[in-house]
C-alpha cells in the first residue's frame, strides 16, 4: 500500500474536523475524495503531506520520494519556462548553488522534466512562458512538476475546480492514466460525474468521517446525495467537544 491513513484526526481548537479516517492508496490506483464543503478532504490531504500537523492517528506514505501535491491554484512562475518551472519540483534534491539559477540546473534534471512534460503531453511547449500556457495546460505543468519529484503517491486538491469541462476531463483523465503507469493517485473533486468515469475506487467524506468507500463503478446517485445533503443531520465538523 503506498498510502495507508488510520484514525486520522484533526482538530482546529474545539473543532474537529476529521473524526478519526482511515485511507489506502494502492500502487496503480486513482481515488477520488468526494464530499460536501467543509467535509473535512482538504484538511485529509494536507495532513498527509505535511501541510497540517494531525491530533492523532498514523500516517504511512511508500517510496522515498514522500508525497508530491498539485492545488487548484497552480502557482507556476509566469515569466519562466514551462520546463524550469517543472525543474522546480525537483530542486529540494539539488545543491543550493545549482538550484538558485535555472542555467546551473543539471543537464540530467533537465532531461527528466523534459520527460516529465512530454508525460503530460506538452513537451513541444516547453520553452513557452508559463503564463502563455492555457489553465488546462498549466494544470498539467504542474502534474509535471510534481512527477519530477519523484514520488510513488501524487496527490491533487480540486486540480479541475477552476477549468473548463472538456479541459478538467482532459486532466482528470491523465490522473488516471498516470495511475495506470503505477502511480498511486489521490484527488479531491467537486465533480462526481469525473470521478466516476475516470477513478477506481471512490472515497466520501461526510462532516469529517468516511462515509463511503467504493469500486467507482459501483457508486450510485443516492451515495451522492447521502453526501451532499443540504438538510443532513449536523455532524462532528459542526460540534464543540465537550
Ligand atoms: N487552519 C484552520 N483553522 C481553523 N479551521 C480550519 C482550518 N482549516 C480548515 N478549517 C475548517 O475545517 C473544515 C474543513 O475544511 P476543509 O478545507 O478540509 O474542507 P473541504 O472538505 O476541503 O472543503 P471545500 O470543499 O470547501 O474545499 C472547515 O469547516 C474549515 O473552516
Amino acid at each position: 500500500m503506498t498510502l495507508r491513513v488510520r484514525g486520522l484526526r484533526k482538530e482546529f481548537g474545539a473543532r474537529t474536523v476529521l473524526a478519526g479516517i482511515d485511507l489506502d492508496v494502492a500502487a496503480g490506483e486513482f481515488l477520488a475524495i468526494l464530499g460536501a464543503n467543509g467535509s473535512g478532504k482538504s484538511t485529509a490531504l494536507r495532513c498527509v503531506v505535511g501541510l497540517e500537523t494531525p491530533s492523532a492517528g498514523e500516517i504511512l506514505v511508500g517510496g522515498d520520494g514522500g508525497a508530491a501535491m498539485v492545488f487548484q491554484k497552480i502557482h507556476l512562475v509566469g515569466r519562466r519556462s514551462a520546463l524550469d518551472n517543472v525543474c522546480a519540483g525537483a530542486l529540494g534534491s539539488l545543491p543550493l548553488h545549482r538550484s538558485l539559477t535555472p542555467a546551473l540546473f543539471p543537464r540530467t534534471l533537465r532531461a527528466e522534466a523534459m520527460a516529465c512534460l512530454d508525460r503530460v503531453g506538452l513537451a513541444d511547449r516547453a520553452a513557452e512562458p508559463a503564463h502563455r500556457l492555457s489553465g488546462g495546460q498549466q494544470q498539467r505543468v504542474a502534474i509535471a512538476r510534481a512527477l519530477c519529484r519523484r514520488s510513488a503517491l501524487l496527490l491533487a486538491d480540486e486540480p479541475v475546480s477552476a477549468l473548463d469541462p472538456k479541459a478538467a476531463d482532459q486532466v482528470v483523465g491523465l490522473l488516471a492514466e498516470l495511475a495506470r503507469d503505477g502511480l498511486a493517485v489521490a484527488a479531491v473533486l467537486h465533480q462526481p460525474s469525473l470521478a466516476r468515469k475516470h477513478a477506481d475506487r471512490i472515497v466520501g467524506l461526510l462532516d469529517g468521517r468516511v462515509d463511503l468507500d467504493a469500486p467507482a463503478a459501483t457508486v450510485g446517485d443516492l451515495d451522492l446525495d447521502r453526501l451532499y445533503a443540504p438538510d443532513r443531520a449536523t455532524g462532528p465538523a459542526d460540534q464543540e467537544l465537550p
